[in-house]
């Protein structure tokens, strides 16, 4: 097993779960609850295809200029999402560009972290089971896990994306079996859940994490 993060005994924990599945949900109650750093992948992502964002020069070298807004030169994500979801080979060419910036970004965030007093790092990586890069580098996996027919629902409900284009990201997912199988913690947010259904799941994942890595925790 080889580790690419220098987490100085920081522990960290991986976060995910399917589009729509409500990782960024399940990670907003949880910053509320204990004093963990969030460390955002979607986001570090989306920074990287900003305006003069890391990943513009070569993607527009790789996939050309009609990928790029030419006014503020940043990724054109409508235009990406259509293109990449439903050719594999594309995704993964971007996946290639995108994918070890972001994990520079996190080695740097992560190092942070451990020099801000954190009791440990919550990483939301939304392909935590599909890369199979991150389940080395971490201490524990959390997956949130609903039905596909929640997922469209809310992905529908939030994006206002059509069905069809909603399956085909999650036609690139891992499965939800996949995604328990690797599981040490499981948050249930099915249908069913409420908001303060899912804060009382959250709190007994954190009560579960902080015994095994032996971290105070104030509820
Ligand atoms: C294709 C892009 C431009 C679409 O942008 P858009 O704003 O519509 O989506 P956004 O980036 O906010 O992602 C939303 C969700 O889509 C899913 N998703 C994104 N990229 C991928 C992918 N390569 N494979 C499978 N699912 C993905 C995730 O569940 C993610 O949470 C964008 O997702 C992208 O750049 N993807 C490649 C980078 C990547 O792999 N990101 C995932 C986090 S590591
Ligand atoms: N238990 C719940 N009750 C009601 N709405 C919910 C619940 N969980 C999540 N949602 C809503 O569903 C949508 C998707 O949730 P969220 O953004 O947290 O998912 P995500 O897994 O982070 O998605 P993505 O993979 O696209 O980043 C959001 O609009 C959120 O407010």
């Amino acid at each position: 097993m080889s580790f690419f993060l220098e987490k100085n005994n920081l522990p960290c924990w991986g976060l995910t779960g399917g589009i729509g599945s409500g990782k960024s949900t399940v990670a907003k109650i949880w910053i509320k609850l204990q004093n963990i750093s969030l460390i955002d992948i979607d986001s570090i992502s989306h920074s990287l295809t900003a305006p003069g964002g890391d990943a513009i020069d070569a993607i527009a070298k790789n996939f050309g200029c009609e990928f790029i807004e030419q006014d503020t030169h940043s990724l054109n994500r409508t235009k990406m999402r259509q293109y990449v979801f439903g050719n594999s080979e594309a995704r993964q060419k971007l996946e290639s560009i995108i994918h070890p910036l972001i994990h520079q970004k996190v080695q740097q965030a992560v190092t942070d972290s451990a020099q801000h007093g954190y009791d440990a790092a919550l990483l939301d990586i939304p392909l935590l089971v599909e890369s199979g890069f991150w389940q080395h580098q971490l201490d524990a996996v959390i997956v949130v896990d609903c039905s596909v027919a929640t997922q469209i629902q809310r992905v529908q409900a939030r994006n206002q994306l059509s069905i069809e284009a909603i399956e085909a990201i999650i036609a690139a997912q891992a499965t939800r079996e996949q995604r328990l199988a690797m599981a040490d913690v499981v948050i249930d947010n099915g249908e069913t859940v409420t908001l303060a259904s899912l804060e009382a799941a959250v709190q007994s994942a954190i009560a579960c994490l902080t015994q095994r890595f032996q971290i105070p925790f104030k509820s």
